[in-house]
């Protein structure tokens, strides 16, 4: 069994489509250091639930990176999620040369000998909302012609920053 420390439901419902192991839930909301590295981010906050909680732990922490704002709000995205809102930087986004962008996770994980990272990356676009599945950007980041929001969840794993960050995560716990 795998614990999953976050506030977020739906990333916990994507790890669970995912991961071959059972994952359970911890809603535990660990203090995240301010940092322009989402590795720094994940790894301290991965360490902080483990000294928490006691047992092995992961977190998952992700932006995404605008290319016409040089990667904004990258870390900051859920704080620009709750102050501006997605159709806001949807439209900021609409007035700049390109709509071009990156979703990126780092799953980190921890248990009492150390912390292991792994990455997932996915480009897209900015795009007027549309679809009404997942979470959070979802509705505004489309890949190939199709909004996150627009998949349903084995889709949207399939390709997606989280999918990749957990299928590597999934690898490395194969091979232990
Ligand atoms: O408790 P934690 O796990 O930290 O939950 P959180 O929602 O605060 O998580 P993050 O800081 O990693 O999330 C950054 C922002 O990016 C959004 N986000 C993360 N993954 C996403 C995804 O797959 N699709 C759309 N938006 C996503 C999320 O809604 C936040 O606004």
């Amino acid at each position: 069994m795998l614990r999953f420390v976050t506030s977020n439901a739906g990333k916990a419902r994507e790890a669970r489509e995912y991961l071959p192991e059972e994952v359970e839930r911890v809603d535990y909301d660990y203090p995240e250091i301010q940092s322009d590295s989402l590795e720094a981010i994940a790894a301290a906050g991965a360490r902080d639930a483990y000294r928490e909680i006691g047992e092995p732990v992961f977190v998952d922490d992700s932006g995404l990176f605008i290319d016409a704002f040089d990667g904004f709000p990258g870390p900051y995205s859920s704080y620009v999620e709750e102050k501006l809102g997605i159709e806001r930087v949807q439209q900021l986004t609409e007035r700049e040369s390109t709509d071009r962008a990156r979703f990126r996770t780092i799953v980190a994980y921890a248990d009492g000998e150390g912390v292991e990272t792994f990455e997932g990356v996915v480009r897209g676009r900015i795009v007027a909302p549309r679809g009404d599945g997942g979470f959070g950007y979802d509705p505004v980041f489309e890949h190939r012609g199709t909004t996150f929001a627009e998949m349903a969840i084995e889709e949207k794993n399939a390709v997606s920053h989280r999918g990749r960050a957990l299928a590597a995560f999934g690898d490395w716990l194969a091979e232990r």
